[in-house]
């Protein structure tokens, strides 16, 4: 579904400022592979999203979704068959429309048709049953300004916008890291039902281990610019915190450096 081969990024080549952030990334994800990625600070994460996305192009190598070669297609194209949820609440939503109108939006980037031609009474059905498996009551305010949810609010409506129209990919940057904890349990809770619901390829870059471990089936270490340590499904059924920090001990020979991995839960 997903395959990536020998991806290298470098920003600034050549300049004091040189920067390599990918360096000969080779992975694959199955259908319905559910990939958790941790790391250290500046090991590439962000990049590698980006480079997924279309937000960003590999200096070498190419990103194959779905059998397509999809390395030099921009980011609007991809986004029909791409989801992707921020850790920022106020990015992936127009704040100033409404509930509905963000709706349309996230409908006709992957349809053809024309999101002007209004809302039918069968897409307003289905936006309010859409709505209404987040169980936060969205479905009863269509016409609320998105501006006007709470940050909680505002990313499960990001999280359905990107799932349901059931892309090939979805993926997920730090999309909990600036909830509090009883807004942060309900996303991850969404985040498993949608994904299970869909069956969903995913890729989730996070800082918490502990929700590394417990999300997903497969799991990606990485630093400095590369995939350091992996586990299957198998593998990560035992898999501890202490284990994982043992891991990039026994690779890299010294402690993962991650401030805020090693300050969450
Ligand atoms: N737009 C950019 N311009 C210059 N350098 C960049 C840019 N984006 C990332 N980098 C550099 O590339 C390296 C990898 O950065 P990246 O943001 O992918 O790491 P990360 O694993 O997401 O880090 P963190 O966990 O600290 O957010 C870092 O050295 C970073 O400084």
């Amino acid at each position: 579904m997903l395959q990536l081969n020998n991806i290298h990024k470098t920003f600034y080549p050549n300049t004091p400022d040189e920067r390599r952030a990918l360096n000969d990334v080779s992975q694959c994800l199955n259908p319905g592979d559910f990939v958790t990625i941790i790391g250290s600070n500046g090991a590439g994460k962000s990049t590698l999203l980006n480079m997924l996305a279309g937000t960003l192009y590999p200096d070498e190598g190419d990103v194959w979704i779905d059998g397509k070669n999809v390395t030099a297609m921009p980011e609007e194209k991809r986004a029909k068959f791409i989801g992707r949820v921020f850790q920022n609440p106020l990015m992936g939503t127009a704040p100033g429309m409404t509930i509905e109108e963000n709706m349309m939006i996230s409908l006709g980037r992957t349809k053809r048709r024309s999101i002007i031609s209004g809302v039918t009474k069968k897409t307003r059905d289905r936006f309010r049953e859409h709505l209404s498996t987040l169980e936060i009551g969205l479905e009863d305010r269509l016409n609320s300004k998105v501006g006007l949810l709470s940050g909680g609010e505002r990313q499960a409506l990001s999280l359905l916008m990107a799932t349901f129209t059931e892309p090939k990919i979805l993926l997920l940057d730090e999309h909990t890291a600036a909830l509090d904890p009883s807004k942060e349990s309900l996303i991850i809770n969404l985040t498993k039902d949608l994904v299970e619901k869909h069956k969903l390829t995913t890729v989730m870059v996070t800082h918490q281990m502990e929700q590394a471990i417990e999300l997903g089936n497969r799991l990606w270490m990485m630093d400095e610019g590369n995939v350091i340590f992996e586990a299957d499904e198998n593998k990560k059924k035992d898999l501890t915190v202490p284990d994982l920090l043992n891991e990039f001990e026994k690779v890299r020979g010294r402690r993962m450096a991650n401030d805020r991995a090693l300050l969450a839960k």
